[in-house]
């Protein structure tokens, strides 16, 4: 047998090889030599147990007199029948009691069965004499499989017998460590696995969204308007469809750029095909490019298979650059080439695939302000801004409050199956003086805010609004003028639109005391209470 320093140095060469190597079937390969090795074995196996548990397969085998000996009849069932543990079987044995069997020569011994390795020896003709049998237990003491030693020899003339006693100890702690790298092995192989189911769903999805931003072309949506100034932008978006060309929406975040994107597409001739929309500060470069472009299979890790860009999706229809103003340079020069030639190349593709996409772009950005940092091509803003369309802010446009506080809260009310949601006079005064930084989205989220926080068939009043808005005062005397929610209600809606206001304002002023407000307002504290109940007025809670 081996002297204590080649023990050492074959522990730590094995050691070593534990840590390093991940692949299952090269470590078990290395765990077979090296106990050969450290026992001078003629034949080494690995019996792993399967995923039921039932079976110990074989893994590994070496034999360096008799190759075709290597290989022991492959599969051992753990179970015999009725259920218990087949223990007449030394794998199953050291398996199942985590004990080395040390037997000095197989065709002496009959306590455990070894018809199987009979049969073997006398179909390969190689005589297996002695044969160890060692656990491979992980730290949780799990059963993971054994490992076999075969003719181990004792002396250097070849005399072959039972594993001596002192070895016992240092197979099993070499065959404990195995396991613990098997274990290793084996999760590194099931989480590379997992990797690669992962990155075969991701590339799912990322079609799967493809294909819904697809189908989820153009709503029908209203575009809800009718100051001159939209109005005179809406037009120019109507004799933008109709022309070939590239079309810029200007504006500030939450002005409408999206919904004149898709007017545009149902003005013109595109309408029946798709509409397709990227926000391009939405995704970093390579992600952004790929979805854009598409890639072919193998072009980063993670292209698992050829796929599709957006360009081509929307093939024949239109393509909505969102937040054109952070695309990154490489990409733009991309995009320039598909205004230019009407070509694209996906990612990790040597030729251009040709496709007829109308480009209509949107930016809150300023452009030449970029172009002169060097963020921007210039060439691409000048193709781009043929045709500019730009949508005002909604302070620019005040009249148009009410009618899209109309159309929002008829849409909300349908989600919530209700017939409409009413507004009290001063709730609606609030709304209609607000100046909205963030445009008709910010008036769409009051709105819905709102239709959350009323009570059955409450109306919406100044309580139910953001506190900023219900905290801008009315002033004293409130004088009609055209950009306010009176000048497109009827008459009589008007005149009761002031008149709640005038009358919260002498409210305020008396500190809510009726009947000096009524007093003030020179009518009975019975019509003024009459008319509180009709407006919805109440002290600020
Ligand atoms: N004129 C309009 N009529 C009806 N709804 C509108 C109108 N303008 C905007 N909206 C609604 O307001 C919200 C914001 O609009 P949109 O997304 O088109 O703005 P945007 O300018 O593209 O915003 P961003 O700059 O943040 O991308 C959307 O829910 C949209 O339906």
């Amino acid at each position: 047998m081996q002297d204590p320093l080649a023990v050492a140095e074959e522990l730590i060469e094995l050691t070593t090889t534990l840590a390093t190597e991940r692949r299952l079937e090269a470590l078990l390969g290395a765990v077979v030599s090296s106990a050969r090795r450290l026992t001078r074995a003629e034949g080494g196996r690995v019996l792993v147990l399967d995923r039921t548990g039932r079976h110990l397969h074989g893994l590994i085998g070496q034999n360096e007199c008799a190759p075709e000996a290597a290989a022991f009849p492959d599969t051992v069932s753990v179970y015999s029948e009725g259920n218990a543990f087949n223990m007449r079987d030394a794998n199953v044995f050291s398996a199942v009691t985590g004990q080395i069997v040390n037997l000095a020569d197989l065709y002496d011994y009959t306590n455990f069965d070894v018809s199987a390795l009979y049969a073997h020896d006398a179909r390969t003709g190689y005589r297996t004499r002695s044969f160890v049998v060692a656990p491979l237990w992980n730290v949780e003491g799990v059963t993971l499989g054994v490992l076999q030693l075969i003719n181990i020899r004792l002396t250097p003339d070849g005399e072959i017998g039972a594993l001596p006693k002192a070895f016992e100890r240092i197979v099993a702690s070499f065959a404990a460590h195995a396991a613990v790298a098997m274990a290793n092995a084996r999760l590194f192989e099931e989480n590379r696995q997992l990797i690669r189911q992962l990155d075969r769903k991701n590339a799912d999805l990322a079609q799967e969204n493809t294909r819904l931003k697809v189908m989820a072309t153009v709503s029908d949506d209203q575009v809800v308007g009718e100051s001159p100034v939209f109005q005179a932008a809406l037009d120019l978006a109507r004799r933008a469809a109709s022309a070939p060309v590239a079309v810029l929406l200007l504006g500030e975040t939450g002005t409408g750029k999206e919904v004149f994107a898709q007017a545009i597409h149902r003005f013109g001739k595109r309408r029946g095909r798709p509409f397709i929309a990227q926000n391009c500060a939405a995704l970093p470069e390579t992600l952004l490019e790929s979805e854009l472009f598409g890639h072919r299979k193998g072009a980063f890790s993670g292209a698992v298979a050829d796929k599709k860009g957006l360009v081509h999706e929307a093939d024949g229809g239109t393509l909505f650059l969102d937040e054109i103003g952070d695309m990154p340079l490489a990409l733009q020069a991309k995009i320039l080439r598909l205004l230019e030639e009407g070509s694209v190349r996906r990612l990790g593709d040597t030729k251009l695939e040709k496709v007829d996409v109308r480009i209509v772009a949107a930016t809150n950005a300023d452009l030449p302000q970029k172009i002169a940092q060097g963020s921007f091509r210039e060439d691409l803003y000048y193709r781009l801004s043929v045709f500019p369309v730009q949508i005002p802010p909604l302070r620019q446009r005040p009249s148009d409050i009410p009618k899209l506080i109309d159309f929002f809260l008829t849409r909300i009310a349908k989600t919530h199956g209700r017939s409409s949601f009413a507004l009290t006079p001063r709730a609606l005064d609030a709304l209609c003086r607000w100046r909205y930084p963030g445009n008709v989205r910010e008036l769409k989220n009051i709105a819905e805010r709102a239709a959350l926080l009323v009570d059955g068939d409450e109306r919406i009043d100044l309580k139910h609004l953001p506190a900023n808005l219900s905290a801008t005062q009315a002033p004293d005397i409130v004088v009609p003028s055209s950009t306010t929610a009176a000048n497109h209600a009827s008459l009589r809606a008007a005149v009761r639109h002031y008149e709640a206001i005038v009358i919260e304002n002498r409210l305020r002023e008396t500190g809510w005391n009726q009947s000096r407000a009524a007093e003030l307002l020179q009518i009975s504290r019975r019509s003024l209470v009459e008319k509180l109940q009709r407006y919805a007025i109440r002290p600020p809670s």
